[in-house]
């Protein structure tokens, strides 16, 4: 019987402080919190420090796509700074996601775990349609496509992909229980979907073999953001 998903909470904010004041009260309730573009370009990487003294487990989602040998060393530098969890984009392509492993190892000092290593697939905010070199496509080929870039990931050798909830069942049956799946757009029934296209509840995500459920907003903008992470993490077996 497959583990629970964690929960990752997205620190969304455009600025240090209601970051981390919204991090000291998730302190013990949630393991993971992503430190993003938006408050990365606002707070630099002392907020991973800061996040790391507070024994939070840091999801660094700059999502990196350049040539290999810039890759190589932003992932290098990332792994510097401490982050547990990193990603680049597969449509970087073979060459940049092997780059992306050597700079990772470039890094590790002994006794360090090296962090996770992710291939974002397609943005869970597309949805049919959105690929520009497909305009009237449908979910059935965009499904496919996700499923397609994972099984590619695999073959490069990375830790995992970022896909949807809605690909998780068809990525864990083809690329199997070890390679890591994690997925954001995930919404309550309830709850907007904002600028997401392709949303999963989080009980079908951990159902269908998800390992980290992505919550930014649904738990950041709520009126008791900690009530709302316990909600996330209870709903993840109803
Ligand atoms: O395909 C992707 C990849 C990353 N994200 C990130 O997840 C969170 C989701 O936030 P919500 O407020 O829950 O929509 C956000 O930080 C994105 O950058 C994603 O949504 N989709």
């Amino acid at each position: 019987m497959k583990n629970l998903p964690d929960l990752v909470v997205a620190l969304d904010f455009p600025d240090v402080q209601p970051a981390l004041d919204l991090a000291r009260r998730l302190q013990g309730v949630v393991p993971w919190v992503k430190v993003g573009l938006e408050l990365y370009l606002a707070a630099g990487k002392d907020m991973i420090a800061r996040l790391k003294d507070m024994d939070f487990r840091v999801f660094l989602d700059l999502k990196f796509m350049d040539i290999p040998n810039t890759v190589d060393a932003a992932v290098f530098q990332a792994t510097c700074m401490g982050a547990d969890m990193l990603t680049v984009h597969a449509l970087g392509g073979e060459a940049m996601c092997r780059a992306a492993q050597t700079g990772r190892d470039r890094a590790l000092l002994p006794g360090r775990m090296p962090p996770v290593l992710l291939a974002v697939t397609v943005l869970t905010s597309m949805g049919p349609g959105s690929l520009p070199w497909n305009p009237g496509g449908t979910a059935e080929e965009l499904h496919d496509f996700t499923v397609r870039l994972a099984g590619l990931a695999q073959n490069w050798n990375l830790d995992g992909v970022v896909c949807s909830g809605r690909e998780v069942r068809a990525i864990r049956a083809s690329c199997g229980d070890g390679f890591r799946l994690l997925t954001p757009g995930i919404r309550l029934p309830d709850a907007g979907a904002g600028d997401q296209s392709r949303v999963c509840t989080p009980c079908q995500a951990a159902r269908d073999g998800s390992d980290f459920l992505v919550v930014g907003r649904p738990i950041t903008q709520a009126a008791d953001p900690v009530a709302a992470a316990r909600t996330y993490l209870e709903k993840r077996e109803a």
